[in-house]
């Protein structure tokens, strides 16, 4: 099974107009290759003149959505508000999220089905942190974050499982490739066994954590890891073209 290499950019909250469109203009320079899906994120705020202004062979994703299509949820955007911008993707369960907004595996995967419920579709967000990887747990932890998306969504077409263990992002402290390798895999089986075989060979799970244009052609050798979802590195467009064209 070929699965078509993808590459998310998480912007997080960074930016200004100015460096909103300076990043535009750079990716809009950038050769995308048809074997590649490429997909910004950048702040809600920018989403609509990023998606106004990016040539369209790259996506633009959010980097959270909510659970209803409207309504008095002040401060909260619908998955239905982002598919009306022409906004076709959205990160859930980002790490961050889960930490410093308390979001659980029950409501991430509430998140999952109400955004693909609206034709948004989804990176979802799974990892350990240091200390679960220490104490062995990190298939037990990694399993129990999926098992919350798996439970509320039956079609997976428009799903990408983002692999980014919390105890790299951000910090340069890269996951080998045979150590992101061996937890793609764990999901890959986890999916055979739970979902189905067909979802596991088509479901693409990429990797996250401190990727940048120096490690990413290694990382990207391994059977398992069809891609990447960047953070620092996707604020620097030649590098971020880098880690686009990094697998051979
Ligand atoms: O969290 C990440 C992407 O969602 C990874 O961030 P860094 O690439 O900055 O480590």
């Amino acid at each position: 099974m070929v699965r078509k290499f993808f590459i998310g950019g998480n912007w997080k909250m960074n930016g200004s107009v100015a460096q909103v469109k300076s990043l535009v203009e750079g990716l809009n320079g950038v050769d995308i290759p048809s074997s590649t899906d490429v997909v910004v994120a950048p702040p809600f705020i920018y989403v609509d003149r990023v998606r106004t202004h990016l040539k369209r062979e790259i996506g633009v994703a959010a980097q959270n959505s909510y659970v209803k299509a409207s309504g008095a949820y002040t401060g909260e955007i619908s998955p239905e508000q982002l598919k009306d911008l022409d906004i076709d993707w959205v990160i859930l369960g980002h790490s961050e999220r889960r930490e410093y907004f308390t979001e659980s595996d029950d409501f991430v995967g509430e998140k999952t089905a109400h955004a693909l419920a609206a034709g948004v579709s989804v990176i979802a967000c799974v990892g350990e942190k240091l200390e679960e990887r220490e104490a062995g747990t990190t298939a037990q932890v990694v399993t129990r974050q999926l098992k919350g998306v798996a439970d509320k969504i039956k079609d997976w077409t428009n799903v990408v499982v983002a692999y980014e263990p919390v105890w790299a992002i951000g910090t340069g402290k890269v996951a080998t490739p045979d150590q992101a390798e061996e937890v793609h895999v764990t999901l890959r089986k986890w999916l055979a066994d739970n979902v189905s075989k067909e979802v596991a060979d088509a479901t693409r799970i990429i990797y996250g954590g401190s990727v940048n244009a120096g490690n990413a052609a290694d990382l990207a050798t391994k059977p398992n890891i069809d891609g990447f979802l960047v953070g620092g590195a996707s604020l620097k467009v030649p590098d971020f073209s880098t880690i686009i064209h990094s697998r051979l």
